[in-house]
């Protein structure tokens, strides 16, 4: 398996599992993190029917019209109060231009690249400005059922790592800057389907883990469109989603916070080929993009053989700088 499945488990119900079996675990995400900066992560607890709902919530959303999703614009993408963007408004491979974690492995590519066929929502728990009424309850049991998740992959990480078990809990309290982003990308009209556009350029994520649930479309024939993972060799591989499982990844600050022991990963989401079904269909993903609070800058794995290979960086700073690039 070039993308490794770990079984969280051990950490998400800690009285069913001894010491060994999180010391595996931990082995094996440290391995997932350093090789690949991917895995998929099964064992994580979370009912099908809060994600199914979710799915089933956001497609009502997307469906609607261009005028009715309009209204819940609040600003570009990343804005603080979240909300609806819709194709046009980003162009995520720009952020290749900009210093990420990845110390520039493809920097310089894609200043003009043209914008992402994707639409957005950004769901905030706490924003002033109202989700549709749909999306409401079934995004905050998500939200809140991640962020547990989220708990867990930090006492993984930190064990992977050789750190205290609570390490990371200072630098995401009080509050971890999280963000649960619908991402529709409509079926491909036949100028789309002809234009270099894809449905989301080549980037890294930004801050820390992405937990990602996949649209179980992309199950379908070989080619057929979907996330693509550049691994080391600089071969683009196809991330089949697994039944039940979410797809993680880090962001460029834990490549940075790690010393450049983990990657902060390049992906993309590529078209499927003109006239295939998958092209006629929508897709849908769910990430959720998690960070720490702002003033947390946290390099770790430094020794007298590993020299520090990265400036520090806040998270606020390195965040605007990718989002500013991003907007078209
Ligand atoms: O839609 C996907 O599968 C991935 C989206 C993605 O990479 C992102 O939102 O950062
Ligand atoms: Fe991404």
């Amino acid at each position: 398996m070039v993308v490794a499945t770990i079984d969280i488990s051990p950490f998400a119900n800690p009285a069913a599992h001894d010491d060994a079996a999180r010391a595996r675990a931990a082995a094996d995400w440290d391995r997932a993190m350093s090789d690949v900066g991917f895995a998929v992560v099964a064992g994580h607890g979370v009912a099908p029917e809060v994600v199914g709902a979710l799915r089933s919530a956001a497609h009502e959303f997307f469906e609607r019209s261009a005028e009715a999703k309009a209204a819940y614009c609040h600003g570009p993408y990343g804005n603080p109060l979240g909300g609806y963007t819709g194709i046009g408004t980003e162009a995520v491979s720009r952020t290749r231009d900009t210093h990420g974690g990845d110390g520039g492995r493809s920097a310089g590519a894609s200043a003009a690249a043209p914008p992402d066929l994707v639409e957005s929502f950004i769901f905030k728990p706490a924003s002033p400005a109202a989700a549709p009424t749909c999306l409401d309850k079934p995004a905050s049991a998500y939200h809140s059922e991640l962020l547990r998740v989220l708990g867990c992959l930090h006492q993984l990480t930190a064990a992977a790592l050789s750190l205290p078990a609570d390490y990371f809990e200072r630098f995401y309290s009080p509050h971890a800057e999280v963000s649960l982003r619908l991402a529709y990308y409509p079926a491909l009209s036949a100028s789309e389907q002809a234009s270099s556009a894809v449905r989301y350029g080549e980037h890294t994520d930004y801050t820390g883990f992405t937990l990602l649930s996949q649209d179980e479309s992309d199950l379908g024939e070989e080619g057929a469109g979907g996330l693509q993972v550049k691994l080391r060799s600089g071969h683009w591989h196809a991330l089949q989603p697994v039944r039940g499982c979410f797809v993680v990844n880090i962001g460029d600050l834990y490549e940075v916070w790690t010393n450049g022991r983990w990657r902060s990963t390049v992906h993309r989401v590529m078209k499927p080929p003109a006239g295939s079904a998958s092209a006629a269909a929508p897709r849908l993903s769910i990430p959720f993009f998690t960070g720490p609070h702002n003033e947390a800058a946290l390099p770790t794995c430094v020794d007298e053989e590993h020299p520090p290979l990265y400036e520090p960086v806040l998270a606020r700073e390195h965040l605007r700088r990718k989002l500013s690039a991003s907007n078209v």
